[in-house]
């Protein structure tokens, strides 16, 4: 059954929920009252479909369906999770709150994206305080995964546990903020890097964009993969955290921060900030730095994944969660007709100079196809690990017909042919119905210690004499057996 989440507020970070859960299959109901939040939330769309499947090695999940509500009972009808992103105004935030727990059924999820708020504060008066709570979410929010998740005492610990399952569910990283406390954690750290630039910016010291390349070129790249405390326990040489406190302790003392002091926020103030940061970024408009931060994160987000570290991880635990669940949806009983078994979509990575997809990636495909028969039969990293695998021994590839940014492929395989030690795969990469390349391939069974073939193990080869009799009574495809250049 395929979820629904309600979302109530559809701006910056609204819709950037909306796309998350969408991309993640689940429906979207959106209610805002703006004439342009329907707008909005489609160019937020285009974005986050051309970002968010770069960070995925798995077939993403169809998509969900996106609706928008006239009132928030629509909205919220048979939703199983809610997430409140109206402006940052607490009147206004206890208002929705009393019309979501109208209509929202008893223990529904309810989380709220306030940066400041806390979750006590959000449930005053609430008929029923016990469902809401904060999800604070980073923008944008179909890449970053962070979520703080704030309860209060009067929070049911059932419904923070469900809901952090859901969060982990659609790929994010839910943070259990165990105190409440005014701008959580994260926020409250922004708060001060905030405060102190805006000093620099007042007191020309700094440009908003002398303080960015001070960010950009140094210290926010440690952060992003490292933290603070990490960071500082390597600064510390090796004797680590000690002596970086102790050489570092005495300067807190010193004055080096304006932390408690907050500028005058006034129209000079305001104007000296946008007219610098026009002058600094107005070239472009706020789309298109959103894709520009989009594909710089994209290439960060893959590096860390490639190590398995930081918000690399969770990515691969995303991944790994969403491959058991789609390979239970496979229908693996013998029979006549090719296995469905990759669904992929051309990224932006995938194209080349004539405008399509180039010519590696259909090796790719055929790997993704290949790779999930191989799981199918048993074949997986676990049987790699105790030492034995299918090798590629010859591979031969058609193109005929071409693939597009953003097009939706599918990989089905039949196998022609198949023993003990060997199998003859035929792979067609399908753009709806159209076939726009077929890949055949032989692989053989290998004994890895020895790196000679050797027959399959007795599980692995019943799985596969299964399939291969089941495609034993479907004809010799189009095109299998052909050789380079042959007429047709
Ligand atoms: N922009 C940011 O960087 C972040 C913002 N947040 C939080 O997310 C929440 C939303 O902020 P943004 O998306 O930035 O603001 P925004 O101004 O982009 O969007 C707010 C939306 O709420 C809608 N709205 C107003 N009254 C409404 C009502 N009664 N029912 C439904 N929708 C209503 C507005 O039409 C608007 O589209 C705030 O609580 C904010 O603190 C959290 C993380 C980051
Ligand atoms: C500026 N802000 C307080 C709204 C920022 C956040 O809440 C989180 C973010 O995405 O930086």
């Amino acid at each position: 059954m395929t979820r629904k989440a309600a979302i109530i507020g559809g701006g910056v970070i609204g819709g950037g929920w909306a796309a998350r859960f969408l991309l993640n299959g689940w429906n979207v109901s959106v209610f805002d009252p703006d004439p342009q939040a329907e707008r909005k939330i489609s160019e937020v769309m285009a974005n986050a479909r051309a970002a968010l499947p770069a960070l995925s090695d798995v077939p993403m999940c169809a998509e969900g369906v996106l609706s928008f509500a006239q009132t928030i009972t629509e909205a919220v009808e048979g939703a199983h999770y809610i997430q409140e992103s109206v402006s940052e105004r607490l009147d206004l935030k206890h208002r929705v709150f009393a019309q979501i727990q109208q209509s929202a059924e008893l223990g529904t999820p309810i989380g709220s994206s306030t940066s400041g708020f806390k979750p006590s504060e959000l449930q005053e008066n609430a008929a029923n305080p016990a469902t809401i709570f904060v999800a604070h979410p980073f923008n944008p929010v179909y890449l970053l995964p962070l979520a703080e998740v704030v309860p209060s005492p009067k929070s049911d610990p059932a419904v923070i546990e469900n809901a952090k399952t859901i969060l982990r569910e659609i790929g994010m990283f839910p943070l259990h903020v165990r105190k409440e406390i005014d701008a959580h954690i994260a926020d409250r750290f922004l708060e001060a890097v905030w405060r102190e630039a805006l000093w620099l910016v007042k007191d020309g010291i700094a440009t908003t964009e002398e303080i960015d390349e001070a960010i950009r070129m140094g210290f926010g790249l440690r952060w992003g993969q490292m933290g603070l405390f990490e960071t500082y326990r390597v600064a510390g040489g090796e004797a680590g955290m000690k002596h970086f406190m102790a050489q570092f302790g005495p300067c807190l003392t010193w004055p080096w921060t304006k932390l408690m002091d907050v500028p005058e926020f006034n129209d000079e103030l305001v104007d000296l900030i946008a007219g610098q940061s026009d002058a600094q970024s107005g070239h472009h408009t706020i789309r298109e730095l959103e894709r520009i931060r989009d594909s710089n994160l994209i290439g960060f987000l893959r590096a860390l994944k490639d190590r398995n570290w930081g918000a690399g991880k969770v990515l691969r635990e995303h991944d790994a969660a969403r491959a058991v669940a789609f390979h239970a949806e496979i229908d693996t009983a013998p029979k006549a007709e090719p296995l469905v078994l990759a669904h992929m979509q051309v990224l932006p990575v995938w194209i080349d100079y004539n405008g399509h997809m180039t010519e590696s990636r259909y090796y790719f495909a055929n790997s993704e196809t290949v790779d999930a028969f191989l799981r199918l039969i048993g074949a997986g990293m676990d049987y790699v690990a105790a030492g034995n695998s299918f090798y590629s021994a010859e591979t031969h590839i058609r193109h005929l017909g071409e693939a597009k940014l953003g097009d939706k492929l599918t990989g089905t395989i039949q196998i022609i042919s198949a023993d003990e030690k060997r199998f003859r795969s035929f792979v067609r990469i399908m753009k709806g119905d159209d076939c726009v390349a077929t890949i055949e391939q032989l692989c053989l069974h290998v004994n890895m210690a020895t790196g000679k073939s050797a027959p399959a193990s007795a599980e692995v080869w019943g799985k596969l004499k299964a399939i291969a009799d089941g495609h034993a009574a479907l004809p010799l495809p189009e095109g299998a057996g052909r050789a380079v250049g042959q007429k047709k």
